[in-house]
């Protein structure tokens, strides 16, 4: 029996998920890595660093030289930039980045007003522009641009070149052609050659470099799918193909997204419009930089003594609305509000770091269930919320979950669902599903009901949800009521 392996380039860390072709999970394999902040408002990560993880991972996992079949999933919009040689330039410039406010004017100032982008901070195209202007002899030196997974790629075959579901969140990438946009590239003064060939996420990118197969301990008949973004993997994963099901994505940073078959020139206001990586579809993305970074952060500055765990346990200590203590958690700015900021409102000496710790968690989700204006604003309807990332680990985010967006909350309990979208990408590549349909039947019983409404606790949100967007509103939303 084949085996189907997914490889996640997360934010936080790199997941190597080994499956059956019953997409039964065989293993998996983790390792964790930082974000390099070097001043405000920067963040990077060595590309090596992900290479090295993959490598450590496959010798755990230790595959004893069979044919595998492998797919790659990876955070999105991140800038790496390799010279001719195939070695990295500089570090990648990823999503969380806001340095390049300047270089983002000038696009929008050159972008095409008929066409859907998604540029803004931290995507490759304004942070390539910022090579280009305050690093140019670094610039002079690039030879190829590329997305974080498929430099894992390039490692594994040799191949420089990218998909659609990544592609079009760089900012460089014309949802009309669907090509890359030469016309604002030559604008910018960009040589579109820079730019790499762009393919299905189901093509097979090619086998592995001999040398390589025998690091990784795999057969050197192993093939290579081009794989997707992060996102696309995650709602291939907990297989949504279709409206009604809302995914609710809690990693480093989080996203409410569904899958429709909108017409990929649409726009919804506040939402981002990203292809998917299989058939003729697109997601529907309503993003927050302020994920598990804001707990992470929380859990950082309790000394690091506390684990995810023992966080769980102080917030069911205290009751539900934080005694009325409010946390905005915009510690990282918004995409849309790059200026907002973090707030605790409502702070009195009666409360204590159980508080603290809870009004953090359900910042984080009234921050999502705001997202959720933006969807029913836009009349996207949904009947089902399916949870995924690392969130999903906390019995607190997933009844808090249930309670602030008053719905039932289900997890697939495959666990890394982009791994797991990887691995399926992998399988689709060599006809192992003949379709999406076969994937939704594999992956059905997987699906578990985790959380559901409790009465009094959704009116009690309901109250604190109007005061979080007052707070917010007031002060970084003007105009907004
Ligand atoms: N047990 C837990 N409880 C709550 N949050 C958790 C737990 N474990 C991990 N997390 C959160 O999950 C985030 C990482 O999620 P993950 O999906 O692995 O992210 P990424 O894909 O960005 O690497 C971390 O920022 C952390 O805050
Ligand atoms: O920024 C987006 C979507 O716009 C994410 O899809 C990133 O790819 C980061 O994801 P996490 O690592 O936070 O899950």
């Amino acid at each position: 029996m084949n085996k189907l392996v997914g490889i996640d380039v997360g934010t936080s860390s790199l997941k190597v998920m080994v499956t059956n072709e019953k997409l039964e999970v065989l293993d998996t394999y983790r390792v964790d890595y930082g974000i390099n902040q070097p001043f405000p408002h920067w963040a990077e990560q060595d590309p090596n660093r992900w290479w090295n993880a993959v490598c450590g991972s496959f010798q755990a996992l230790n595959l004893d030289g069979c044919s595998i079949t492998i797919g790659l999933s990876g955070q999105m919009h991140g800038l790496v930039a390799v010279d001719v040689y195939g070695q990295p330039v500089r570090p990648s410039i990823i999503w969380a980045d806001n340095r390049s406010s300047e270089e983002l004017q000038k696009i929008l100032l050159h972008a095409n007003k008929e066409n859907v982008y998604n540029i803004w901070l931290g995507t490759l195209l304004p942070s390539l522009l910022w090579v280009k202007e305050n690093e140019p002899e670094v610039y002079s030196k690039i030879d190829k641009v590329m997305l974080p997974k498929d430099y894992i790629r390039y490692k594994l075959t040799g191949e420089i070149a990218t998909e659609h579901s990544d592609a079009c969140g760089t900012g460089a990438y014309s949802f009309f052609t669907q090509n890359w946009d030469f016309d604002l590239l030559e604008k910018l003064g960009i040589n579109p050659s820079l730019f790499p060939p762009i393919h299905r996420s189901t093509d097979i990118a090619g086998m592995l470099i001999p040398e390589v197969a025998h690091q990784l301990m795999i057969s050197e008949q192993s093939k290579v799918a081009y794989g997707g973004s992060d996102h696309s993997m995650q709602l291939l994963g907990n297989s949504i193909f279709s409206k009604g099901i809302l995914n609710c994505n809690i990693g480093t940073g989080s996203q409410i997204s569904l899958t429709s078959k909108f017409h990929k020139n649409k726009r919804l206001e506040g939402l981002s419009i990203f292809s998917h990586a299989v058939g003729d579809l697109t997601n529907i993305v309503g993003t927050s930089l302020n994920g598990g970074s804001v707990l992470q952060w929380v859990k950082g500055l309790a000394g690091g003594t506390f684990s995810y765990t023992e966080f769980d346990r102080l917030a069911e200590g205290v009751s539900v609305g934080s005694n009325d203590l409010v946390f905005l958690p915009y510690l990282n700015g918004e995409r849309n509000h790059p200026h907002a900021k973090g707030v605790f409102f409502g702070l009195t000496t009666s409360h204590t770091l159980a508080h603290l710790v809870r009004a953090t968690m359900e910042g984080m989700i009234y921050g999502l269930r705001d997202i959720l204006e933006d969807f029913k604003n836009s009349g996207l309807e949904y009947e089902r919320v399916i949870s995924s990332g690392g969130g999903t680990k906390s019995r607190v985010l997933l009844q808090m979950q249930a309670d602030i967006f008053d719905c039932d909350i289900y997890v697939c309990d495959t666990k890394e669902q982009a791994a797991m979208g990887a691995a399926i990408i992998a399988g689709l590549s060599i006809g192992t599903f003949e379709s999406l349909g076969s994937v939704e039947h594999l992956l059905k019983s997987k699906m578990k009901l985790m959380a559901s409404p409790i009465k009094e606790n959704v009116e009690e949100y309901r109250k604190g949800f109007e005061l979080f967007r007052k707070v917010y509103n007031r002060n970084f939303r003007e105009g907004i009521e």
